[in-house]
């Protein structure tokens, strides 16, 4: 008797459960059914479908297009969200932006980079900011400061990997983070940047997530690495400010623009927010294009060995010590091809988040003021028409494409937010790849497994075995 009781208890429960889902999901769906709007789901209330984004990343997507269309709405990351899967729509996106789309990156992207991140702001600030971005990244700056300093970092930082088992996801990371603390701040990898690396991954899990802020949530780690390294510069500024002494980096750079008030004057809150960026940006871009070079090139000898004998000729030419010079790096043709072919396959970089200002329209749909785009361009890497043979890492391709004209290249960006930083991060791969190749043979022992999304890493690390050649 008292089993049966608890059963039909059980079963009321479950029951009752069932049943308040069901009411939670539909409402969510009634709240945003505005006439003229895509078709697609929302999801439960205040997570929508993050859960599912998060998770099953390209399939959710590829099945929500199934379903839906090239364009279709979700809920993600906080908010109401368009998902462009549409070629033609994204690029008329990204070269509209300022008419009636601006950046929108998610809640969590604009709490833990800071509100006056260049990825945030908008019209004339936005562009001041690039302004002074391209004074600190631009070709001559790469050719007669910048280059030669890479050329260092790399030569040593590579110097003693021979006859070791080492995971290269973790050395390219490492790589790409002290060489823009290097280049930002002008830090020698020491115990400074030991202190900052741990900071800095959290912020960068922080960064794509649901901004709930409980203890343990990544969120909240991501904030928590924010505010460390906040103090951390704003106390290093001070000290910079207090001793004028002349440094090599490109705080120097922005200090310095301060003592010319013909120059557009940024506020000491709007420096730290770009330092952030600034590091953020060419980190993980640098560092997983970097790996995964290494991994393409491991499973296809013929590439490596045309790779080499670029690199090889250059290295030839030269005395051991002599650094790679700006005309060495634009001679690089079939290391560009590396390069675009890495980003092009793995999809560095797989959407970017814009915002409609107003009311818009996109292919007879209505998208709503304030609603967040997802401007999914993984897509586009794949597509045959565009590159035949898309899964096959070719990158010969490049060789006969000039990307100028290339109708949608779109690793970079494009518009007025295409990246400032495009020529700084290639060269840094293109050294990384000089001495890397040049120096070593290496073979994979562990790491086949690579997830794409939301961001490319290999969750297990990539093993590889060193050896001098
Ligand atoms: C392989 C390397 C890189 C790739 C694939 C890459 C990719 C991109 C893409 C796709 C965007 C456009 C974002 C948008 O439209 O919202 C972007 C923007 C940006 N990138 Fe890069 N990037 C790379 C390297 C770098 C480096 C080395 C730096 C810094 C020195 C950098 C700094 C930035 C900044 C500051 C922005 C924001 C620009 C703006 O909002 O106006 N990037 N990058």
């Amino acid at each position: 008797m008292v089993v049966l009781v608890v059963l039909s208890w059980l079963f009321f429960w479950v029951v009752m459960g069932c049943l308040s889902c069901v009411a939670m999901l539909k409402w969510n769906e009634v709240r945003y059914r505005k006439k003229g709007l895509p078709p697609g789901t929302m999801g439960w209330p205040l997570f929508g479908e993050t859960s599912e984004f998060l998770t099953l990343g390209i399939d959710f997507l590829k099945n929500q297009k199934a379903r839906y269309g090239s364009l279709f709405k979700t809920h993600i990351l906080g908010c109401p969200t368009i998902v462009c899967m549409d070629p033609d729509l994204n690029k008329f996106i990204f070269l509209n932006e300022g008419k009636g789309f601006v950046a929108g990156y998610p809640q969590s992207m604009f709490d833990i980079l800071g509100e006056w991140n260049i990825a945030a702001v908008h019209g004339p600030l936005h562009k001041a900011m690039r302004g002074v971005m391209f004074q600190l990244t631009n070709n001559n700056m790469i050719r007669d400061h910048l280059l030669l300093d890479i050329d260092h970092f790399m030569r040593t930082h590579h110097s003693n990997w021979a006859n070791s088992v080492l995971d290269i996801q973790e050395m390219t990371k490492k790589m790409a983070l002290l060489l823009a603390l290097k280049q930002v701040l002008g830090m020698q990898p020491g115990q400074m940047t030991k202190v900052l690396e741990p900071e800095f991954h959290k912020l960068i899990e922080g960064i794509i997530s649901l901004p709930i802020n409980l203890p343990g949530t990544n969120y909240h780690k991501g904030f928590q690495g924010r505010q460390r390294i906040l103090s951390f510069l704003r106390k290093f500024v001070e000290d910079r400010r207090a001793f004028k002494e002349t440094h090599t980096d490109m705080l120097d750079a922005l200090l310095r623009n301060e003592e010319d008030p013909s120059k557009f004057q940024i506020s000491d809150d709007q420096i730290f927010d770009l330092l952030l960026a600034i590091l953020y940006a060419g980190y993980e871009t640098v560092s997983t294009t970097s790996m995964m070079a290494v991994k393409y090139l491991y499973d296809h000898p013929k590439a490596l060995q045309k790779l080499r004998e670029e690199h090889s000729a250059i290295r030839n030419a030269k005395g051991p010590d002599d650094p790679i010079t700006w005309d060495d790096y634009k001679s690089m043709e079939f290391t560009h091809a590396v390069i675009y072919e890495t980003m092009r396959l793995s999809t560095i970089v797989n959407g970017v988040f814009r915002k409609t200002t107003q009311d818009m329209e996109l292919n007879g749909y209505l998208i709503p003021k304030g609603w967040k785009i997802y401007v999914y361009v993984r897509e586009i890497n794949y597509d045959p028409l565009l590159y035949p043979d898309p899964f096959t890492f070719n990158p010969w391709r490049w060789l006969e494409e000039n990307t100028d004209s290339h109708r949608y290249f779109l690793l970079f960006g494009g518009g007025i937010r295409q990246c400032p930083g495009k020529e700084l991060g290639k060269v840094e791969i293109a050294v990384f790849l000089h001495y890397f190749v040049t120096r070593y043979g290496w073979e994979e022992i562990d790491g086949n497994k690579i997830l794409k999304f939301p961001r490319v890493e290999a969750p297990n690390g990539l093993i590889i075995r060193i050896w001098e050649r």
